[in-house]
């Protein structure tokens, strides 16, 4: 008789998932290799950012007392004493009307308070005139007025995005406190399949879940090593598992783990003696989406059908795997959005639906089956429809999950 498995609900699934995510510990890159990595240490300001109280303009340094009274009737002069470019630092002790002409990010000579700009004044042999009193650092980039030191500018856990890498460059950051990567095999199983380069022939079709999850890894920064294919036989399948198993942190399976006669992946994790976390969730597509942990290792078998595998990772492979790396916003970004289109299709399962969302509208992104490969290719979210009879309609407002974005939320919000 046919096994009879109780579907859970996504959020249980998704928590479960994420609980047996052990950390991999910390590694130090070169700062030039720190984009895309998570931070494993937080980013506490050195010294204040400006340095040193220093001109946004290119003009000429004042004390701004002197410039009282200034007016189109009543032009005051300034006597220029010495000229400076960003990375030079005036010797001059300015009084009076002495004036420093001074380029944009160089320090402000002392006693100095105010930046005349050139547009606000007129040179003429060795001195400038101006028409308008200037108020105390006005036109000054004060130091500490974007980082104060000591402050906490980015908390360990967080993606290091190129800003990021703009920050930790301030502070002399030459190295960098990462952590580590999983390494990650993948493995696509199905007697149907053939390699991209093949030539199609009856019953069989090219392995697209393969390459898609290779890149949906690329897109997290993260490297893969290839299984590649291998035919639906239990003892074959089974030795190319334990052994990828035993190399990687983690294994992506795609296929054969639903209830057909030439799904092995349930047998295969008995017989490694893995713990099955689930192997139904309330869900479409990937409602056969299995996760199992052998000697703390996940194994993620995603199904078959496209769209099935490329949520199945979206939603449990990537958590589980930013966890592991020490990330803080594991989860895909939520939103709501209008639904642009009827959805009038109903089913007892949560659904998620690839979608084109504009920052405001979204719409399904075209053939929606589990089977569909078009739709992942054409979506840049997914609808999330919670599961009931009832169906959608345009004007509605559902729930939205973004994919693609560079990081994303710390909490799961479904
Ligand atoms: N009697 C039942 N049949 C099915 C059920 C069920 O509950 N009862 N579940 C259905 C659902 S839902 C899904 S999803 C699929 C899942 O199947 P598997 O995960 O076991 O995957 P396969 O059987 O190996 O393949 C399914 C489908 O996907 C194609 N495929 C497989 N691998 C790839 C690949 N690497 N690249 C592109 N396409 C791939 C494969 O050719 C099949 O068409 O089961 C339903 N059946
Ligand atoms: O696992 Mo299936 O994707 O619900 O069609
Ligand atoms: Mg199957």
């Amino acid at each position: 008789m046919m096994e009879t498995r109780k579907p859970i609900p996504v959020s249980e699934a998704v928590m479960k998932v994420v609980d047996h995510a052990y950390a991999l510990g910390t590694e130090t890159v070169s700062l030039e290799n720190s984009y895309n990595r998570i931070l494993a240490e937080p980013v506490i300001a050195a010294h204040p950012v400006p340095p040193f109280d220093r001109s946004p303009y290119d003009g000429y340094a004042i004390i701004s007392k002197f410039s009282a009274g200034a007016c189109g009737e009543h032009r005051i002069s300034f006597d220029i004493v010495d000229h400076i470019g960003a990375g030079e630092v005036s010797r001059e002790i300015l009084t009076g009307t002495k004036a420093v002409r001074i380029m944009t990010g160089a320090p402000l000579p002392e006693n100095s308070d105010a930046i005349v700009m050139f547009e606000q004044a007129v040179e003429f042999d060795g001195s400038f005139t101006i028409r308008k009193p200037f108020e105390p650092l006005e036109n000054v980039s004060l130091q500490g007025e974007d980082v104060s030191q000591g402050e906490k500018v980015i908390e360990s856990g967080s993606l290091i995005q190129p800003g990021t890498v703009a920050l930790l460059a301030t502070f002399g950051y030459a190295q960098v406190e990462v952590s580590k990567q999983p390494t990650i095999g993948i493995l696509s199983t199905g007697s149907e399949l053939l390699d991209v380069a093949e030539k199609l022939v009856p019953g069989k079709i090219r392995n697209s879940n393969g390459p898609m999850i290779a890149a949906q890894l690329a897109r997290m920064g993260i490297a893969c090593k290839t299984y590649g294919l291998s035919a639906d036989k239990l003892d074959e399948s089974f030795e190319i598992v334990q052994q990828a198993a035993a190399e990687t942190d983690c294994l992506i399976t795609t296929g054969g783990v639903s209830v057909g006669d030439f799904d092995f992946l349930p047998a295969i994790y008995e017989r490694l003696g893995a713990q099955v976390l689930f192997n139904k969730v309330a869900m479409r597509p990937g409602s056969v989406t299995t996760v199992a942990v052998a000697d703390g290792k996940y194994l993620f078998g995603l199904s078959g059908n496209p769209s099935a595998c490329f949520t199945g990772f979206e939603l449990f492979v990537r958590p589980a795997l930013l966890k592991m790396m020490g990330a803080r916003k594991i989860y895909l970004p939520h939103t709501t959005a209008i639904l642009s289109e009827d959805f009038t299709k109903a089913n007892p399962f949560t659904r998620f639906i690839r979608a084109a969302y504009d920052g405001q509208n979204i719409k399904p992104a075209g053939f929606n089956k589990s089977n569909a490969v078009a739709s992942i290719a054409k979506g840049n979210a997914l609808i999330v429809l919670p599961g009931g009879t009832r169906g959608f309609t345009a004007g509605d407002t559902v729930d939205v999950l973004l994919l693609g974005v560079e990081e994303g939320q710390a909490e799961w919000k479904l």
